[in-house]
């Protein structure tokens, strides 16, 4: 007996076509039934703007979202740190997966480094949090570059470095590595130098709330750590009431004595575009357990982070 197949609402470009695949997969195998992939177009796909001029947060989102809302689709898939940080209510975070390498990387002309670069090279971000981060860097270490907006999807963007438009581009590991381009990474960020944006690297798989027989399956897919990890990143996002586009990183991770998990280690920053100032903390606790108490990690470091000054590092808008 065959059973009807479950609608994967995804967007169109190359990387949510890649992840979505990929999900579809693995929904497929746990609940024995098939995926089909239902295309959508969102706002964020079809605008020339700079993301940060829409303003707002989560435009690749909205449309997803909406589908849902309307039934035309079962299931959707995220990136996860470009989602919001309210859920809606009629809509559950049924899933999120294991997390896949959270840090950014540079794809550099001639397989340079970020500490190459020569002076006055040519850096394609758009995103305030690299920026900021980046050029704290650059100051620190004697380096000379320019942060320069760029926008469009990965191809484009590792395409202005083959172009010779800029010396380099700034992008995640996770989206590379799911397009099948991480072999065109020229040097691995350490998150001590760039933190990422909260929730980098982890996909979200959201449903109905009202469907609990599909929460149920596709919780399956769930992986309890790293659950705990963004659900902290983003309460520490949303208690410093900063949006996607705002300069903040974060990442969550485990402190491990041999196979044995210890702690929960969050890390955060905020800082202005040009680098200049910035408030960098860290705060580790037990590993949560349910989430109220990874919401509690989060809002613990905004407030430490707020007390040293972080809202004012925020107000900047990206070019
Ligand atoms: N800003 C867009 C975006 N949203 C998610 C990813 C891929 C990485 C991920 O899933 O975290 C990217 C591209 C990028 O930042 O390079």
């Amino acid at each position: 007996m065959t059973e009807k197949a479950l609608r994967l609402g995804t967007r169109r470009s190359k990387l949510a076509m890649a992840q979505s695949g990929q999900v579809a997969e693995a929904v497929s195998q746990v609940t024995g039934r098939p995926v089909e992939l239902v295309e959508i177009t969102t706002y964020g796909d079809v605008s020339r703007e700079h993301l940060a001029q829409i303003g707002g947060t989560g435009v690749f989102v909205t449309a997803l979202r909406d589908a849902l809302l309307r039934g035309e689709v079962d299931f959707a898939v995220h990136s996860l740190k470009d989602l919001p940080t309210t859920q809606p209510e009629a809509l559950a975070l049924a899933a999120v997966p294991p997390r896949e390498d959270p840090r950014d990387v540079i794809v550099a002309r001639d397989a340079l480094k970020l500490t190459d670069l020569p002076r006055g090279a040519r850096v394609g971000t758009g995103s305030p949090r690299r920026m900021a981060q980046l050029n704290a860097f650059a100051r620190g270490h004697g380096l000379d570059i320019e942060t320069v907006p760029v926008r469009g999807n990965v191809d484009t963007r590792i395409g202005y470095v083959r172009t010779g438009e800029f010396d380099a581009v700034v992008l995640a590991a996770a989206g590379l590595h799911r397009i099948g381009r991480i072999d065109e990474v020229t040097d691995f960020l350490s998150v001590d130098t760039v933190l990422p944006a909260p929730g980098q690297g982890a996909l979200a798989i959201e449903c109905a709330a009202d469907n609990a027989d599909l929460i149920a399956v596709l919780g399956e897919l769930d992986d309890p750590f790293t659950r705990a990890a963004v659900t902290a990143e983003r309460s520490l996002l949303a208690a410093l009431e900063a949006g996607c586009s705002a300069p903040v990183g974060a990442l969550a991770d485990l402190l491990a004595d041999g196979q044995i998990v210890k702690e929960m280690r969050l890390r955060g920053v905020v800082g202005t575009t040009d680098g200049t100032r910035m408030v960098q903390l860290s705060t580790t606790g037990p590993v949560p357990e349910t989430h109220d108490r990874a919401v509690a990690l989060g809002r613990e470091l905004a407030a430490e982070m707020l007390a040293q000054g972080a809202a004012g590092l925020m107000g900047e808008r990206a070019q």
